[in-house]
C-alpha cells in the first residue's frame, strides 16, 4: 500500500477506536510518560495539541505546566515547510491556525532544543521508524534537534514503516502495554 493509503487507513482505525477504552489506554500512557520524564529529570518538553482523532494530550500537558516544566508546542509555517516550538502557558491562550491546528496565541517564546520532544506520527516500526502526517515538518525539524524523542502509540500503530533517506528516528516508543528502546534496536549506524 502506499503511504498516502496507509495514512488515510491508520486515521480511520484510530477514529473508529472505543471511546471508552481509548481514554484508559491514553491515561496509562499519560502516567508511563510522566514516569518518564521524572526519571529522566525533564524540565523542557515539546509535544503537540492534539487533533480529536489523535491521542489526546491535554492531560499530560496540564501535569507538565502543574509540575513546573515548561511546555513547547509546535507553530508551522506553511509556505516555508518550517517548524518552531512555542511556549505553551494555558489553554487560555491558545488560537487555531491556519489548518485549523491549536498553536499558542504569543510564539514569541521559541525554544527548539528543549529537553525532550514527544513526536507525533501514525505508523511506527520498533527500531524507531515512523509514518507522519505527510508535511515533513518533523523530519526537517529533527535533523537539527540533538535532544530526547519519544512516540506515545497504541499497539495498534505498529508496523512496517518503509524507510526514506530523511526519516529520522525515535529514541523510544510507549505504549499502553511497554516501553520500547527503538534505539537499541537498530543498527549502530543508524542511533
Ligand atoms: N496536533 C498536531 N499538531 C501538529 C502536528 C501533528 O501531527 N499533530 N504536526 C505534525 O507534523 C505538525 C503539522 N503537520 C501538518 C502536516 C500536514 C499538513 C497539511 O498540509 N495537510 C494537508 C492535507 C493532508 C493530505 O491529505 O495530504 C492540507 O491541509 O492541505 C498540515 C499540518 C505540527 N503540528
Ligand atoms: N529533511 C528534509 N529535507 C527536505 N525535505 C524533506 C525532509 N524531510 C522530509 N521532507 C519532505 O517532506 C515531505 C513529507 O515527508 P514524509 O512523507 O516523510 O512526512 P512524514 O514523516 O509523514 O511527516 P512528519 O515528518 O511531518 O511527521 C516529502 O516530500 C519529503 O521529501
Amino acid at each position: 500500500m502506499d503511504k498516502k493509503s496507509l495514512r488515510k487507513n491508520m486515521i480511520s482505525v484510530l477514529s473508529s477506536m472505543d471511546e471508552v477504552s481509548k481514554n484508559e489506554k491514553e491515561d496509562i500512557l499519560k502516567e508511563r510518560l510522566i514516569g518518564f520524564i521524572k526519571e529522566h529529570d525533564i524540565r523542557s518538553i515539546g509535544i503537540v495539541l492534539a487533533m480529536s482523532h489523535e491521542l489526546d494530550t491535554d492531560g499530560i500537558i496540564s501535569w507538565m505546566v502543574e509540575s513546573g516544566r515548561e511546555v513547547y508546542t509546535p507553530v508551522c509555517d506553511y509556505r516555508e515547510k518550517e517548524m518552531n516550538f512555542s511556549r505553551f502557558v494555558s489553554f487560555d491562550d491558545v488560537v487555531t491556525d491556519e489548518k485549523n491546528l491549536r498553536v499558542p496565541s504569543d510564539t514569541s517564546g521559541v525554544n527548539n532544543q528543549v529537553d525532550l520532544i514527544v513526536v507525533p506520527g501514525l505508523i511506527y516500526s520498533e527500531a524507531g521508524y515512523r509514518v507522519g502526517y505527510g508535511g515533513g515538518f518533523y523530519d526537517r525539524f529533527l535533523k537539527d534537534y540533538s535532544g530526547l524523542k519519544v512516540s506515545l502509540l497504541f499497539e495498534e500503530q505498529i508496523g512496517e514503516v518503509v524507510r526514506e533517506p530523511h526519516d529520522i528516528p525515535v529514541d523510544i516508543l510507549i505504549t499502553p502495554e511497554r516501553t520500547i528502546d527503538a534505539k537499541s534496536r537498530r543498527p549502530a549506524n543508524e542511533k
